[in-house]
């Protein structure tokens, strides 16, 4: 379970968020919606631990009972994904996703591991693949086939969707949601579009303060 506990947020002297809490249980999807400046991608970068700039913040944040918010970023077991997804762009697809793998999976099993996530993902084929000469939907699967990988206690989803066209857009959502579901990953997304809240999630709506 992911947990935010009294969450505030201010910017030199003005108050952007006060006291916002939340709680996903495994598997459930919380969608953050609120007007444009109202704080949502620096709750998100607070979250991952990389809230940059003249930002004051507190608050706590709980993965699995396990208190986070103290904790450097690659300790908080945390999958992002973002509007433009970056790879490392002189790796092959196949290199960009065996980086991502833990390094308890050793040997010949990072390889087909990263082989079988590429089948599931319709990229059979892509292991050695330039990212440059990937389609925005081909991109988009690669990296969350890098975030899952990573076998993330919470998945954070700041617009992913936002640049891929409708169809696409619709099929990618069902898929992240469905992975989401089936291996009990909390997910809170960012999102400006009510289409990408699922039927069975929550809502949270961040107003601007004051
Ligand atoms: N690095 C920074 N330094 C100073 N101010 C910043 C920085 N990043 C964002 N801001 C300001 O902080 C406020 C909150 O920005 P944030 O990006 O969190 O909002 P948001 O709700 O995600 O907006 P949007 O929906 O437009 O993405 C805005 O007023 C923004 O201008």
């Amino acid at each position: 379970m992911l947990m935010v506990t009294d969450f505030s947020l201010s910017l030199r002297q003005t108050t952007l968020l006060h006291q916002v809490s939340f709680s996903v249980q495994p598997g459930e999807i919380l969608t953050l919606m609120g007007p444009s400046g109202s704080g949502k991608s620096s709750l998100f970068a607070w979250m991952a631990g990389a809230l940059a700039g003249d930002f004051r913040a507190e608050g706590e944040l709980w993965i699995n009972a396990r208190r986070c918010d103290n904790l450097p970023t690659e300790q908080r077991g945390l999958g992002l994904l973002f509007q433009d997804p970056l790879l490392f762009e002189h790796f092959s697809v196949g290199q960009n996703l065996l980086l991502a793998l833990p390094a308890t999976i050793k040997g010949d099993r990072r390889k087909a591991q990263v082989l079988d996530a590429l089948n599931a993902a319709e990229l059979e084929g892509f292991f050695h693949r330039d990212p440059a000469t990937l389609s925005g939907g081909q991109r988009a699967r690669v990296s969350l086939l890098r975030a899952l990988l990573a076998q993330p206690q919470a998945l954070l989803l700041d617009e992913p969707f936002s640049r891929l066209d409708q169809h696409l857009r619709a099929q990618f959502r069902r898929w992240v949601f469905a992975e989401a579901r089936a291996r009990g990953i909390p997910v809170v997304q960012v999102t400006h579009d009510e289409a990408d809240v699922p039927a069975d999630g929550c809502l949270l709506p961040i107003a601007n303060w004051q």
